[in-house]
C-alpha cells in the first residue's frame, strides 16, 4: 500500500496552516538550560498535549522529578507519552522528538526576534529558534496525524510517542523512564522499530538517513581564588588571577587544527577500515558545502573525506564559553574572582564516557598543577551520553529509503551525525529495536546558532516523508 494521494494533497493544501502551527510553537520559548525559562517548557508540554489529544492520541504527561539548575532545585519538564492504535495486525512504531530548545537572544546576533517565526516569502525560510531543532520535525508528526484524521484515513501502524523537554540539557530522567516502561505490559511493549527526526541533511539538496550519532561529555572547569572581584590596577601582578589560569589550561585541550591534546583520548577510537573510508568518499558533500553552512571558508582540511570523518567518526573537542568572565560592552578593569570554562568532547565508537572523564579530569588537574598557582581548580562533568550506531540495512531503513524516493524522487545518502541524541542508544538497548534517524531540515539550518531556519519545502515535503514512511513500514514483513 502506497501512502494515499489524499494525504499528500491535504499536506500541500494545508501548508500555511502547518506554518501557523510552527509559529505558535516557536513563540513558546521552551529553553531547557535556563531556570528562568522553565515555565515556558511546561507551557510547551501543555500545548502539545492539547494538540495530540485533539487528534485522538491518548496522552500522559509523566513527571520526571527535580534537578539542580543555576543553584536552585526545580521541577524537570514532563515527558509526553502518547499512544494511538492498538491493532495486533499492524506494526507499532515508536516516535521520539524534543520540545525544548537551545537559548537564543536577539543580542546574540539574530536579525529577527528568535521567538517570533519570521516567514521569509522570498527565500521560503521559516526563521526562529527551534524551527529545525526540533519543533518543526516534532510538529511534522502532528501534521501527519491531522492529515489522516481530516481525510478520514486510518493510520497504517500503531504509534507510541515519546516527546521530551530536556534533550538540550542532558535528557535528565528520561533513560530511567524508558527503562521503567520497557518490557511486557509496559508502555513501550510491542514497539517494532523507532524513528527520530532530530538531525539534518548533510548538504542543502540530498535527503539522508542517519545511522550513527556521536556521544558527548560536557565539562565545567572552575577556577576560584580571590574572595571577590578585584581592581586590576590595585591587584594586577600581586595575586594569581583565575582567568589567566583558566585560559592557560583551556589552551592545552585542543589545537587550532582540532587535534585533541588530552593524552589517551585518541587511543580509545575504533580504527578506520578501507571499506569505511569509501563510504565517506561516496557521500554528496564538498568543501563548498562546508563553507556555505559555516558561513565562511574555514574548513580545517581541503580533502572532503578528512573533513567528513572529523565530523562523523573521530572525536572533537570544542570550547564553548566562560561563565563569570567580563563580557559586556565597555572596558571594565576587573579581575573576576571565579570563572568557569565550558567545553565538551564528542564521542565516537569505542569511547566510553567513564574513560573519557578519567583522562580529562586527570589531565586538567595536571595542567593546573604545572601553573604553580595558589588558586583552586574543580572539573565536573555536567552531562554525557554514549555514541550510537545502527544497522542501515534493516527493514526500518529500507522503508525510509522507499519513502524518500517516493517524496523526493531520489535515493537518500546514508550518513552519520556529528551531534548527539543520547536517548537513541537507550531506545535501541532497552527496547531491543532498530532506531532510524530521518532528518527533515538541511545542513545550513543553523541549529543552535543565530537565525536558525527550516525551509518551507523541507517542512512540507518532510511532513509528507514522515507520513509516507509510516505507510512503507506498514508494508514490511
Ligand atoms: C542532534 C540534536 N538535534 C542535538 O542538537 N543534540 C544536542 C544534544 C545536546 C547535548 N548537550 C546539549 N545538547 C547536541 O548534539 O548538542
Ligand atoms: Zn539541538
Ligand atoms: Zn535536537
Amino acid at each position: 500500500m502506497a501512502a494515499p494521494a489524499k494525504l499528500t494533497e491535504y499536506i500541500d493544501q494545508n501548508a500555511d496552516k502547518f506554518i501557523d502551527r510552527l509559529a505558535k510553537a516557536v513563540a513558546i520559548p521552551s529553553v531547557s538550560g535556563d531556570a528562568s525559562y522553565r515555565q515556558h517548557v511546561f507551557d510547551m508540554a501543555t500545548y502539545l498535549k492539547a494538540e495530540l489529544e485533539s487528534l485522538g492520541v491518548k496522552v500522559t504527561l509523566v513527571e520526571l522529578g527535580k534537578q539542580m539548575l543555576d543553584g536552585q532545585e526545580i521541577q524537570l519538564p514532563p515527558a509526553i507519552l502518547g499512544e494511538i492504535g492498538n491493532d495486533k495486525n499492524k506494526k507499532t512504531v515508536g516516535l521520539y522528538a524534543h520540545y525544548d530548545v537551545q537559548p537564543a537572544l536577539i543580542t546574540d546576533g539574530w536579525d529577527t526576534d528568535p521567538f517570533k517565526l519570521c516567514v521569509d516569502k522570498e527565500t521560503g525560510r521559516l526563521i526562529g529558534r527551534g524551527s529545525s531543532d526540533d519543533k518543526g520535525p516534532l510538529l511534522g508528526w502532528i501534521n501527519v496525524l491531522e492529515a489522516h484524521v481530516k481525510q478520514g484515513i486510518e493510520l497504517p501502524v500503531n504509534l507510541k510517542i515519546c516527546f521530551e523537554g530536556m534533550e538540550e540539557s542532558g535528557s535528565e530522567g528520561l533513560d530511567e523512564l524508558i527503562q521503567r516502561e520497557a518490557g511486557p505490559g509496559k508502555f513501550f511493549d510491542g514497539v517494532d522499530c523507532f524513528c527520530i527526526s532530530d538531525n539534518y541533511w548533510l548538504n542543502t539538496r540530498t535527503p539522508c538517513l542517519t545511522y550513527g550519532l556521536r556521544g558527548i561529555c560536557y565539562y565545567k572547569l572552575t577556577i576560584t581564588g580571590p574572595g571577590r572581584d578585584l581592581h586590576s590596577g590595585v591587584f594586577g601582578r600581586m595575586v594569581h588571577e583565575p582567568m589567566t589560569d583558566l585560559i592557560q589550561v583551556m589552551s592545552k585541550l585542543v589545537t587550532p587544527q582540532g587535534d585533541i591534546l588530552v593524552p589517551g583520548i585518541n587511543d580509545l577510537v575504533a580504527p578506520l577500515t578501507d571499506e569505511e573510508r569509501k563510504r565517506y568518499e561516496s557521500l554528496d558533500y564538498s568543501i563548498d558545502d562546508v563553507d556555505a553552512s559555516a558561513g565562511a571558508s574555514i574548513a580545517v582540511a581541503s580533502d572532503i573525506s578528512t573533513v567528513l570523518m572529523n565530523r562523523m567518526r573521530y572525536p572533537s573537542l570544542s570550547l564553548h564559553g566562560i561563565e563569570g568572565a567580563f563580557y559586556a560592552p565597555g572596558a571594565k578593569t576587573v579581575i573576576p574572582a571565579k570563572v568557569s570554562g565550558k567545553f565538551s568532547i564528542r564521542l565516537v565508537p569505542d569511547m566510553l564516557p567513564v574513560d573519557v572523564d578519567r583522562l580529562v579530569i586527570d589531565y586538567v588537574q595536571k595542567c593546573f598543577a604545572q601553573l604553580n598557582s595558589k588558586n583552586k581548580v574543580e572539573v565536573e562533568n555536567l552531562h554525557g551520553g554514549k555514541p550510537w550506531m545502527a544497522d542501515p540495512t534493516h527493514w526500518n531503513y529500507v522503508a525510509a529509503s522507499k519513502a524518500t524516493e517516493a517524496v523526493y524522487g531520489r535515493k537518500p545518502d546514508l550518513t552519520r551525525e556529528g551531534g548527539s541524541i543520547p536517548v537513541t542508544l537507550t531506545f535501541a538497548e532497552a527496547l531491543g529495536v532498530n532506531v532510524l534517524l530521518l532528518p527533515m531540515g538541511r545542513g545550513d539550518d543553523g541549529a543552535h546558532s543565530t537565525n536558525e531556519k527550516l525551509d518551507r519545502s523541507n517542512y512540507i515535503q518532510g511532513t509528507k516523508l514522515l507520513g509516507t514512511y509510516l505507510w512503507e513500514v506498514s508494508k514490511c514483513a
